[in-house]
């Protein structure tokens, strides 16, 4: 037993970014344990997606095909995957932290008898094993885990990385073989009905080509509160954006949400207003060039990632920088 295996996910014949980001984790943990890297797409007809995958650097891919993967089902899934996983037998089986993996994973890692240690923000090695670092009480608290295999005849370690976790950037490109290996799978045994896919939120506000985005959390306390932060950013020509609260408050409209289960943004300038910077926030926009964040707790984790903070008051230095912008506009 040894080795690193990647799922990867596609949908509407592309993969998503998501599993490029797991295919650099799965990079790093082969590279640093100096261990075969393996990765698998399951499906049907998946060819252009099987070349697609034989230009990153890899030991081995696999299309895991059958006419009965064509649609996503967890049960089609599981059954289809734990035949390969029974023959490559890796050490580590990485996913990405995605609705559908969510979905199969947990059922797939009990039937090795483990649990699925999910949504990993990052990794270490410590002498011959690993350590995986996950988050707790909100991103305040950073947890290290660790899993006792590999050891022979063991079961694999299953892992999913967070979104923004790994670099898909960072991801080092080759030259591997893929081939298929074919499931054996019976219609009977799939349960479950495919049903259209889970849309993490509706894009009709085009937040990923906005220069300037402000973004407005919890800070703002209520819902009367918001046209402050909307005259900043029209003085700044900016777009508005906002934590997962305001949203789901219903203040401003799904398609404004940043973060995991939002839209992803790099503009040149972000400002965070009120926003405290959950990880689920921060793998959304830490992509900006520039971060300016304004929050009255001086410990509040945005500010790891702000190049700019401003210790105060929301509602006295927002309308002050409002001020200071249409001035310095002349408008
Ligand atoms: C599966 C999952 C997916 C998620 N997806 C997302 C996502 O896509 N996007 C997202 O944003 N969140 C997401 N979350 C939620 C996330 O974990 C946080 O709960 C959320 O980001 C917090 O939003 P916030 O920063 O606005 O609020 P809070 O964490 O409550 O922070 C409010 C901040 O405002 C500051 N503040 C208060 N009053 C003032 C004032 N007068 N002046 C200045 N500062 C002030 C406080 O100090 C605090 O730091 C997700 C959570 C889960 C479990």
């Amino acid at each position: 037993m040894s080795g690193v295996l990647v799922l990867l996910e596609h949908r509407g014949g592309a993969y998503n970014r998501m599993s490029w980001e797991a295919l650099a984790a799965g990079q790093e943990m082969a590279k640093a344990a100096g261990q075969p890297l393996t990765a698998a797409i399951a499906g049907h007809e998946l060819e252009p997606l099987g070349s697609e995958l034989a230009g990153k650097k890899l030991d081995k891919g696999y299309r895991v095909e059958h006419a009965l993967l064509k649609d996503y089902t967890a049960d089609g899934y599981v059954l289809a995957i734990e035949q390969l996983i029974k023959k490559l037998e890796p050490s580590f089986v990485v996913l990405p932290h995605t609705y559908q993996v969510r979905d199969f994973a947990p059922r797939l890692a009990t039937r090795f008898g483990q649990v699925l240690l999910a949504d990993l923000v990052g990794l270490r090695k410590d002498g011959d094993s690993f350590v995986f670092i996950r988050q707790l009480f909100q991103g305040k608290l950073n947890a290290d885990y660790r899993h006792n295999g590999p050891v022979a005849g063991s079961a694999p370690c299953f892992l999913s990385v967070q979104a923004g976790a790994f670099r898909a950037d960072s991801l080092e490109a080759g030259s591997a073989s893929v081939e298929i290996f074919s499931p054996q799978l019976d219609a009977g045994a799939i349960r479950n009905k495919p049903q259209p896919p889970f849309r993490e939120a509706a894009q009709t506000v085009d937040l990923g080509s906005a220069s300037i985005i402000v973004s407005v959390g919890r800070g703002i306390k209520e819902q009367d509160n918001l046209p402050m932060v909307e005259e900043l950013a029209q003085a700044l020509g900016g777009e508005l954006a906002a934590s997962r609260p305001i949203c789901d408050n219903g203040w401003l409209p799904m398609e404004r949400q940043v973060g995991s289960s939002g839209q992803t943004v790099s503009p040149k300038l972000y400002l965070a207003i009120g926003i405290s910077g959950a990880i689920q926030h921060l793998v959304g926009m830490k992509g900006s060039k520039t971060v300016v964040a304004i929050n009255k707790d001086e410990n509040a984790p945005i500010f790891e990632v702000a190049d700019y903070g401003i210790v105060g008051d929301l509602f006295e230095v927002v309308p002050a920088l409002t001020e200071a912008v249409k001035k310095a506009r002349g408008a």
